[in-house]
């Protein structure tokens, strides 16, 4: 068996981004995200950061070409792109280049980076025109990158729709897609004109971070290409990674921030760990379950646990345990599974409780008593607390508001960060305490110590 067929190699032919948000950086974590073995052929060293490009400096065509070859001979490429190409020159030599291989090439026409510098020479344009866009499987332009290659202005989708067309009928590209990032539509469309057919593809627009935008999403395409995806198929996939990328962009420096390309493969191998460490804990608590018996509230009980702050923003993004835990015999048991969503109370107060300390990730609440905050506080523990009495009329009228203004004023009562917060109750509102910790096997050893 050889296993190297199972390996699958993409191809970046672009410039490198000091900054690590776009070019051939931007390109490798896309295809590291989707499982794929990243090549690289550097056309140029960029000195750059989010605000701005301090220096640009070209590699020689003959050292351009020989990267391509070098991995293409040895290794192969199963697909490729291109981004930034600087010059005529490294043009036609990527074009000579590249011809003699047969690999679907994505091509990127970078023209200005988001921050304004010029990627490609306003003499290189025709270079690009005559000698790269031929040979494309699919060219991926933007709002102004479309208007110049195609010669129209672009206001309206079907200005792209006719953007598109004229790339592929009178430039000699296989396909074209027409980015909507700079288009004023409600949505980000983007419209691929191939095999005589247009295709709309679509997503809300989203608040975050679009450095890296346009390599990230070529990248995700060639990846998806490589992996042997049709056309239209790794274009779906590759639109869900970005709009995913932009949402939870990485928020450094002080200009445009880049895409988060890792979102793709840690939130699912979070959600994972999250799963597998609350199930075991959850499976604990029932072993301890007589000790903790006469702690459970008449609501029952829950134990939470969070994805890492960057990715938990609703109730979705922490898992609980769905319907609770209850009483059972002489001991206690979960009555459904480990779910994201599955909790609304516990899962609130650990949202606002990571505002303050976001490596505090889960949570678990019992019935109040006097003994257990006294052996709280001889443990050593930091306890805090809320009234429900001093809740302000707007919080009270606001859905869902009361406990985070209950966590927030216990978290602010204290200097230092409260390991235990509990409220006497209101009417009809049973006394609780919560215990937070770092993780379930945190709080489960908080809970033993209570519970000893
Ligand atoms: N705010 C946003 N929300 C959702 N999708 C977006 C947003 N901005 C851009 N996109 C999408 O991201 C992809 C890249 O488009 P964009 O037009 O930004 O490319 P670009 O200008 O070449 O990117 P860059 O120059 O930053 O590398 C497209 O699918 C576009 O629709
Ligand atoms: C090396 C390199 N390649 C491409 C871009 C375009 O990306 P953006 O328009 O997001 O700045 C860039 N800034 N730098």
């Amino acid at each position: 068996m050889d296993a190297r067929k199972y390996v699958k190699t993409a191809l970046t032919i672009a410039g490198s981004d000091s900054g690590g948000g776009a070019g051939i950086e931007a390109d490798l974590k896309t295809f590291s995200a989707f499982g794929v073995h990243g090549l690289v052929a550097i056309i140029s060293v960029t000195a750059q950061n989010t605000q701005e490009v301090r220096a640009i400096y070209d590699v020689s065509p003959e050292v351009v070409a020989k990267q391509i070859e070098a991995v293409a001979d040895d290794i192969g490429v199963d697909a490729a792109k291109t981004g930034m190409l600087s010059n005529a020159e490294i043009i036609k030599a990527v074009a000579r280049t590249v011809k003699k291989y047969e690999f679907p090439l994505v091509v990127d026409p970078v023209m200005i980076a988001k921050s304004g510098a010029p990627l490609l020479r306003e003499d290189a344009m025709d270079a690009l025109i005559e000698y790269i866009i031929p040979l494309a499987t699919l060219v991926t332009p933007n709002k102004p990158e479309a208007e110049k290659l195609s010669g129209i202005k672009i206001e309206t989708l079907e200005d792209a729709k006719k953007a598109a067309k004229i790339i592929v009928e009178e430039l000699g590209a296989k396909a074209a897609i027409v980015k909507g990032g700079h288009l004023n539509l409600s949505e980000a469309v983007d419209v691929l004109y191939h095999a005589g057919k247009f295709r709309e593809y679509r997503a809300p627009f989203v608040e975050g971070c679009t450095h890296g935008t346009g390599c990230s999403f070529s990248a995700a395409i060639t990846a998806n290409l490589a992996k042997g995806k049709g056309l239209e198929e790794a274009i779906k996939v590759a639109k869900e990674f970005i709009t995913m990328g932009i949402f939870y962009g990485a928020r450094i420096g002080k200009g445009h921030c880049p895409v988060n390309q890792n979102v793709w493969i840690e939130i699912p191998a979070e959600k994972w760990r999250v799963y597998e460490s609350l199930t075991k804990a959850v499976r604990e608590l029932e072993r301890i379950g007589d000790r903790i018996l006469p702690h459970v509230p008449e609501v029952g009980m829950n134990f939470v646990y969070a994805l890492p702050r960057l990715y938990a923003r609703t109730p979705k993004d922490v898992a609980g345990v769905k319907g609770r835990i209850v009483r059972f015999g002489n001991t206690v048991k979960a009555v459904g599974s480990i779910e994201f969503g599955a909790s609304s109370h516990l899962a609130r107060a650990v949202l606002k409780f990571m505002e303050f300390y976001p490596e505090i990730r889960s949570a678990l609440n019992l019935r109040y008593s006097r003994g257990l905050i006294d052996r709280a506080q001889k443990n050593g523990f930091k306890v805090s607390f809320y009234d429900r009495r001093e809740e302000p009329e707007e919080i009270k009228a606001k859905e869902g508001a009361t406990i985070p203004w209950g966590i927030e004023t216990a978290i602010k009562r204290l200097s230092g960060r409260p390991d235990i917060i509990y409220h006497l109750g209101d009417w009809e509102k049973e006394a609780m305490v919560l215990i937070f910790g770092e993780s379930p096997e945190d709080v489960l050893r908080k809970l033993k110590m209570l519970t000893e």
